[in-house]
């Protein structure tokens, strides 16, 4: 039974549409990083998750019940950006309430000391940096032995360090056998944590894979080299497997889908390529990539839609 199920999910907001006929499932064991641009429906997609919001149509489904069930089990730990601490109360003593409530909680001791967050159990809640307010949050979400851990931008407002002890503690986590999904536009921790990538866009699943598939798929490398002389972009462009070309004084930079030929032909126009590198996207730049043709078709399918009443 998979972990997660959205089924033909849609969520709209008076006329905005903030997910569009979604449908994914998550398994046992996986670190899913949820990618999108702002406004693409990565928190909506948590709020209907975590039953804090309804969806219009489809269904969603948590452990094969239903988010609520699911949640008053024990089985789901969240971490949300919204919402502020309950306030005039110790660190200390709202872990503590939160391990009450847990129908499997571990002991606070626990709790705090993996969150990193002990030195500060005496602390009053409303009087911590937006650091520690995040790592508590996070002591919060893991109060108890959840299966499920959601998290929404949960690094945010971290230092480095911070950062680093976070996710050394949800690979504790992961290893003991939890599925994390986690919304991010950190693209680095994408890469490094996740083994599992989904991109959101316009409320739509435009990619579902793990980074390096991700990587190839959005036109995997990029030739960069000098020229001598006046640039051809128009014979550059036209060479095979050219998917961006970009020009600037005497340095060449083409994003390939197959370098090797590209390279080749580079050699075949006479042309004679110095400084070249041959390097693979990043995720940013392939995130960039598959969300650019995202828009671009979205706009080009909108403008046929356009070009279609205009004739009527
Ligand atoms: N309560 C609301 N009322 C009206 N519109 C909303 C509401 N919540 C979200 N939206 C809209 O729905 C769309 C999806 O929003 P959502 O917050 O899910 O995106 P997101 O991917 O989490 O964005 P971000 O990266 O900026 O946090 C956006 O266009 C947003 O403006």
């Amino acid at each position: 039974m998979p972990v997660v199920g959205f089924t033909g999910v849609s969520k709209s907001y008076g006329e905005v549409r903030a997910l569009a006929d979604l449908s994914l499932e998550l398994h046992p064991g996986e670190t899913v990083a949820l990618l999108g641009p702002n406004g693409a429906g990565k928190s909506t997609a948590l709020d209907l998750l975590l039953g804090l919001k309804n969806a219009d149509r489809g269904a969603v489904r948590v452990f094969g019940r239903t988010p609520e069930q699911a949640i008053a089990e024990g089985r789901v730990g969240a971490m949300l950006q919204s919402g502020g601490l309950m306030e005039e109360v110790t660190v200390r003593e709202l872990v503590g309430l939160a391990c009450d409530l847990h129908p499997r909680a571990y002991p606070v001791d626990q709790v705090l000391a993996a969150a990193g967050i002990t030195d500060i159990g005496a602390r009053m809640v409303d009087k911590l940096s937006g650091g520690q307010e995040q790592r508590v949050r996070f002591a919060l979400a893991t109060a108890g032995a959840n299966d499920l851990i959601v998290l929404d931008e949960p690094t945010v407002g971290m230092d480095v360090s911070a950062r680093q002890a976070f996710w050394a503690t949800m690979r504790g986590q992961v290893e003991e056998g939890r599925t994390v999904l986690f919304a991010t536009h950190y693209l680095e921790e994408a890469d490094a944590i996740a083994d599992r990538v989904l991109v959101l866009h316009q409320g739509r699943l435009i990619a579902d894979g793990t980074a390096a598939e991700i990587k190839a798929r959005a036109g995997a490398r990029r030739i960069t080299f000098d020229l001598e002389g006046t640039v051809d972009e128009a014979a550059l462009r036209a060479l095979p497997h050219v998917v961006g070309l970009e020009v600037t004084g005497p340095t060449v930079r083409i994003r390939s889908d197959d370098a090797d030929a590209t390279t080749y032909a580079v050699y075949g126009l006479g042309l004679y390529p110095r400084n070249l590198e041959v390097a693979g996207l990043g995720l940013e730049q392939a995130f960039l990539a598959i969300t650019d043709a995202a828009t671009a078709a979205g706009a080009s399918a909108a403008g046929a839609a356009d070009d279609e009443a205009g004739k009527r």
